[in-house]
């Protein structure tokens, strides 16, 4: 568990090494979190373009040692509520609260100091870097010297099962190492809740079925993950609560089991999502 006091930087949030992080027991600065305390709470969600609401008023609670699967139609708004999420994109109105702190209007470096990392739908990864590298750019938010944040980088590498490509540039890689690079330089961040956006999309079905394991093996070391995916067998095998969206509102959520049964979530999405092909 860690409690320090706030750092004096502008950031006001204060730098922990260690992977993976543990405990929630004290917010930043050492202020106490109920222990039932939602990890990061979103309240009433508002993001418009011009005149048009991607996100409408939409809501979500996520706890510690969850895996949230958000799935819906093309456009429905995941990616855009995501975004605000990870602090990438301030709503209109609404409020985000990380580790009991109000983040709402913080930066993607403040949220990441807070411990909540993401992929990209589309791998950003440095192509000219390493995959070493690459992974080092993750490292460094919490490990400012270069020989630190190599061998940080190098326990997730090996985890990640990067270790045959450690040294190859980083756009010489196919799709499945790509993503998984994505992953790994998120993991390097020493995140304790990961937001992953599509990280299987665009994989094979044994490509998928090792994404899955690795997903697994990430909860197992106690990180909480929110996890976008058309694929409705990834949710169903992986997700404890799969929450669905349509048109920027959350329009139902529950077991993955349950929710695949709802006659809304079936009329909005599932009749055009189970025709995809799922992993064999
Ligand atoms: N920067 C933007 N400017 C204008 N409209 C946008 C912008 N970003 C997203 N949108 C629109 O907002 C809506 C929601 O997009 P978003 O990418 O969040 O949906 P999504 O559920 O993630 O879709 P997908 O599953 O296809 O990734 C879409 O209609 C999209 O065209």
């Amino acid at each position: 568990m860690w409690c320090t006091a706030p750092s004096s930087s502008s950031s006001a949030v204060s730098r922990q090494a260690g992977w993976p992080r543990s405990g929630l027991g004290c917010g930043p600065g050492g202020h106490a979190v109920a222990d039932d305390a939602p990890l990061l709470e979103a309240r009433d969600i508002v993001v418009a373009f011009g005149s048009f609401r991607a996100v409408d008023g939409a809501s979500l609670a996520i706890r510690k040692g969850e895996i949230i699967g958000l799935i819906g139609p093309n456009g429905a708004g995941k990616s855009t509520f995501f975004n605000c999420l990870a602090g990438e994109r301030q709503p209109a109105s609404g409020s985000i609260m990380l580790r009991g702190r109000d983040v709402t209007r913080a930066s993607p470096e403040d949220h990441a100091l807070l411990g909540l990392a993401r992929s990209w739908q589309v791998p950003a990864v440095f192509d000219d870097m390493s995959v070493h590298e690459n992974v080092m750019v993750g490292a460094f938010l919490r490990h400012p010297h270069a020989a630190e944040a190599a061998a940080a980088a190098d326990q997730v590498i090996d985890f990640t099962g990067l270790r045959p490509v450690a040294r190859a540039r980083s756009g010489s890689l196919g799709t499945p190492a790509r993503k998984r690079l994505e992953i790994a330089r998120a993991l390097a961040t020493e995140p304790e809740i990961l937001l992953l956006d599509e990280a299987l999309a665009g994989l094979t079905p044994t490509e998928v079925r090792a994404a899955i394991d690795l997903v697994r093996q990430i909860h197992a070391r106690g990180i909480t993950l929110v996890i976008v995916e058309h694929v409705m067998e990834v949710i169903l095998s992986l997700a404890h609560r799969a929450v669905v969206f349509n048109q920027g509102k959350v329009i139902a959520q529950g077991a993955p089991r349950d929710v695949v049964q709802d006659p809304g979530v079936i009329e909005a999405y599932l009749g055009r999502s189970l025709s995809r092909k799922p992993p064999a």
